[in-house]
């Protein structure tokens, strides 16, 4: 179970996040949907130890990460253009984590299996589709034997096309790891194919909805509203 409790955020004058809560259950794909530079990203940076929050708290199966590094917390993290290491195979970028006995060597064969990288183990990363690159990044996050998996936006090079095909990949292998799960994306339709529980960004809060369309209307109408707003 992951847990954000009442987390905050200022950069300077602006405040970014204002206690934004949410929990996500073992197995349960969050989408969490909102507007540009609403503070998706951030959210999860908070969560997953990259920038500090002012206020509130982050538990992953009630234990207090809130002030751990990174590193110590138990998270997979797949960022928005995936950073890979260039200088590196797929094959090596995959087994990063492995060193220091660190992952799990065990899911290896599975993991590179179930997201169809066999054929691509010996490319170098800027040889792959978005799409490709995107699989890469998070076989490697999932090697890492993480408690809860977060992904920011992952498939933005990809086509909608791609997208149909990739997300129920995705969706699978997520499910199989039977890990909480948070997946940003400002696209409803892309939120529905992944997702099993919705949030939307909004002023800074979380607020859960039913349905990805559901965050469409708010969206939509704020839109709108901002359009006027000048
Ligand atoms: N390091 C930073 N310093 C100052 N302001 C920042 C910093 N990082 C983000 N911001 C600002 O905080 C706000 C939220 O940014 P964030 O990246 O979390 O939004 P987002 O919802 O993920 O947007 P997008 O969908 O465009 O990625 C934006 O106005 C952004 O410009």
């Amino acid at each position: 179970m992951l847990e954000v409790f009442d987390i905050s955020k200022r950069y300077g004058e602006r405040k970014v996040l204002d206690k934004a809560s949410l929990s996500v259950k073992k197995g349960d794909i969050r989408v969490i949907i909102g507007l540009n530079g609403s503070g998706k990203s951030t959210i999860l940076k908070i969560i997953a130890g990259i920038v500090d929050n002012d206020e509130g708290a982050v538990k992953i199966n009630k234990r207090d990460v809130t002030k751990l590094p990174p590193e110590d917390r138990k998270i997979g993290y797949v960022p928005q253009n995936s950073a890979l290491f260039k200088h590196m195979s797929v094959e090596d970028n995959i087994k990063y984590c492995l060193k220091n006995n660190r992952g799990i060597k065990e899911d290896l064969a599975n993991v590179i299996s179930l997201l169809g990288l066999e054929k691509y183990l010996d490319k170098k990363p800027q040889e792959l589709s978005g799409g490709y690159k995107c699989r890469v990044a998070l076989a490697r996050a999932l090697l890492s034997k993480p408690e809860v998996m977060l992904l920011d936006e992952p498939l933005t090079e990809v086509d909608y096309a791609k997208k149909q095909q990739l997300l129920p990949v995705f969706k699978n292998i997520l499910k199989e790891f039977d890990i909480p799960v948070i997946y940003i994306t400002h696209d409803p339709w892309e939120a529905g194919l992944i997702g099993n529980t919705f949030s939307i960004m909004e002023k800074g809060k979380l607020i859960s909805i039913n349905t990805p369309d559901e965050a469409f209307e708010i969206i939509k109408g704020q839109a709108i509203k901002d359009l006027f707003k000048n």
